[in-house]
């Protein structure tokens, strides 16, 4: 039967992509990955500072969740925290599938590359990268992925998991209807795009090793993401 995106779900796709737009690292930040010192302390420090930017805009993209500022205080502390990697992993593999103008792409694999991450997490980094990257997604997927990752229920500490699903679920509807609409060729395009938010978690797991790889070797994060890492 036909598929149709109802008024509300029209409303909701708005909001969410309008904080999608609304809400992105200021270019001066990531023009910053053109600048030509490429030592492992300058790509170390430059990434830094672009995940501290990255985080910043998170949390506004994330109040302007319909619903989201309604549920518990602590529980909105407990989604950011629990998916600010997640989020990041899915903003930064959008610059890799989309050709970014003056080749930031090139410069951001070899700055992640040469940052003292060590070669067991580069790989099923970029395998991730190259994973979202053939799905081409449109704007709204992206937008609407992002928000279903920080939605997610079972994120530790979550205390009213329901009032969680809630919000998800209607975002989780909108976006398999998106991909039906958006994608008529590939009828199993909604269950990759679920496949990735499988793969994400995983990346969690290394990225968890990564920050103490970071850390024995001395290196310092700001205080943005010592809170949101639980580093430090
Ligand atoms: C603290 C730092 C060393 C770190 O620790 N782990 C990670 C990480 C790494 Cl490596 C990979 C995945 C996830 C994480 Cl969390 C990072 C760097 O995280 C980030 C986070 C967001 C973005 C957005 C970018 C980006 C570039 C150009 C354009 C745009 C754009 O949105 O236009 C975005 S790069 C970037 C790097």
């Amino acid at each position: 039967e036909k598929v149709e995106i109802t008024k509300e779900q029209e409303a909701l796709m708005k909001l969410i992509v309008e904080a999608y737009n609304k809400h992105q690292i200021p270019q001066d930040v990531t023009k910053q990955l053109l600048q030509d010192q490429y030592s492992t302390e300058e790509n170390f420090l430059l990434l830094t500072e672009i995940a501290t930017s990255q985080v910043q805009v998170l949390v506004e993209f994330t109040k302007n969740i319909p619903g989201f500022l309604s549920l518990d205080h602590e529980d909105q502390i407990a989604l950011l925290k629990g998916s600010a990697v997640e989020a990041m992993f899915l903003r930064s593999a959008q610059v890799f599938s989309r050709k970014m103008p003056k080749g930031h792409t090139e410069v951001l694999e070899e700055r992640i590359r040469k940052s003292g991450i060590s070669e067991e997490f580069i790989t099923p980094l970029f395998n991730f990268y190259k994973s979202v990257g053939e799905l081409h997604m449109v704007l709204e997927e992206q937008a609407l992925l992002t928000a279903i990752t920080i939605l997610t229920p079972d994120r530790p500490y979550v205390k009213d998991q329901q009032a969680v699903e809630r919000l998800q679920e209607p975002m989780v509807n909108l976006l398999k209807k998106l991909c039906v609409l958006q994608h008529p060729q590939e009828p199993q395009y909604f269950a990759r795009l679920l496949g990735r938010l499988t793969e994400l978690r995983t990346l969690n797991h290394y990225h968890a090793e990564m920050l103490t790889s970071w850390r024995v070797n001395d290196h310092k994060f700001t205080p943005l993401l010592c809170e949101i890492w639980d580093v430090q």
